[in-house]
């Protein structure tokens, strides 16, 4: 097992330089002043790294929802039941969850994966690849071993292979887990040593005392194993989940098939990071989609390096700010590939036929 994930590591390539600074060549021959679509141009610049083209386009695209439970739940860290986990996995089934209306906007597939629910689960619809039945408590013992942390993270790598041979070609990572957002908490500040009092937010909306309890109850469980902050696998195994490794291998087989792979929200970031800490070129095939609420999500960024293209208040996770960016990433696709240039659409260009201003003076 641990060949196959050193071999995943393995594949995976730095992005093509020559063809992002051929972007940029491009975009500053198209009609408007260099730098003007801000953002997007530095999407549009990513995605030819990604792809080694100057333009691209995904018209196969699919948002990966891992679906896992957390035995920490019995610590009382999360406003809701474990059970609306599975609950969930059978809204998703049905096409009425959050994600689901924004990717059949987006016209992405929702891939929803067990690979973790506490409960036996069937529906035609859903990619069975449980590993166990939801963590151990935390705070008590690891919340898996080694092992299944490992075949989590192929699990989710070999849900991204089989979606690439079916012609996928952008990836939006998604999650379902009551209790995940403590467990993305412990494996950001086991990764990082950022102390609790940052990595630990509101999750689905507890109060201060539920606050102060789930810092504790993270507190506890990173003294009780002390994970090896530069060993991602043991920090998965001991304080994670197996939709956050799962997650991890969904990233890091994206990176290995040069496909892009936008990150959702807070726990999709802590998956970003592992993955991130076990392959670092893998960064650079990411985009994040926006900044959650979610207090630790500005940090886990920042250590990440990526800026958040959207601002919109979210906090709920399931994919449903990465496929609203999937709109952007079509955006930049049609940028590049459908916009005049100065010399096709003959607009003269900043310098053209114009005497610069002296010195001093505005343009
Ligand atoms: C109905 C419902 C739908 C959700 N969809 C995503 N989450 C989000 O909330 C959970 C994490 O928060 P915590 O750590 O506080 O439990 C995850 O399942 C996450 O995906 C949901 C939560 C609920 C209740
Ligand atoms: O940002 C997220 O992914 C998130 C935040 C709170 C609760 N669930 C998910």
């Amino acid at each position: 097992m641990n060949q196959t994930i050193s071999s995943l590591v393995d594949s995976i390539a730095p992005v093509d330089k020559s063809a992002e600074e051929a972007a940029l060549a491009h975009l500053n021959q198209l009609t408007k002043p260099p730098g003007s679509l801000g953002k997007l141009e530095g999407l549009a610049i990513k995605l030819a790294g990604v792809s080694g083209k100057v333009m691209s386009s995904y018209p196969k695209r699919a948002v990966v929802v891992m679906a896992g439970d957390h035995g920490v739940c019995e610590e009382g860290v999360s406003a809701f039941p474990s059970e609306v986990t599975a609950q969930m996995v059978g809204n998703f089934l049905n096409g009425g969850a959050a994600v689901n209306v924004l990717a059949r906007q987006a016209s992405a597939e929702v891939l929803c994966v067990d690979i973790g629910v506490q409960t036996d689960l069937q529906h035609p619809g859903l990619i069975s690849k449980k590993v166990r039945y939801g963590t151990a408590n935390m705070v008590k013992e690891p919340a898996m071993t080694r092992e299944e942390a490992e075949a989590a993270i192929i699990a989710g790598a070999e849900v991204a292979r089989d979606a690439y041979s079916r012609g996928i070609r952008l990836f939006v990572t998604g999650e379902m887990g009551i209790g995940n957002t403590t467990a993305s908490a412990a494996v950001m500040s086991g990764l990082t040593g950022i102390s609790t009092r940052e990595s630990v937010g509101r999750g689905t909306g507890i109060d201060d005392d539920g606050l102060r309890l789930k810092i504790i109850t993270v507190d506890r469980a990173l003294e009780f194993h002390k994970p090896n902050g530069n060993d991602p696998v043991d920090v998965l195994a001991k304080v994670g989940g197996l939709e956050i490794a799962g997650l991890a291998g969904v990233i890091l087989a994206a990176a290995a098939l040069r496909c892009p792979v936008i990150i959702d929200g807070f726990i999709s970031g802590a998956a970003a990071l592992a993955a991130y800490k076990l392959a670092p070129d893998t960064v650079q095939y990411m985009i994040a989609s926006h900044v959650s609420q979610e207090p630790g999500h500005v940090h886990l960024l920042k250590e990440l390096g990526l800026e958040p293209m959207l601002h919109l208040d979210m906090r709920l996770g399931e994919g449903t700010g990465g496929v609203l960016a999937i709109h952007l990433v079509d955006a930049a696709c049609k940028i590049m590939a459908e916009m005049a240039t100065f010399a096709s659409a003959g607009i003269s260009s900043a310098s053209d036929g114009d005497t610069p201003p002296p010195e001093g003076e505005p343009r």
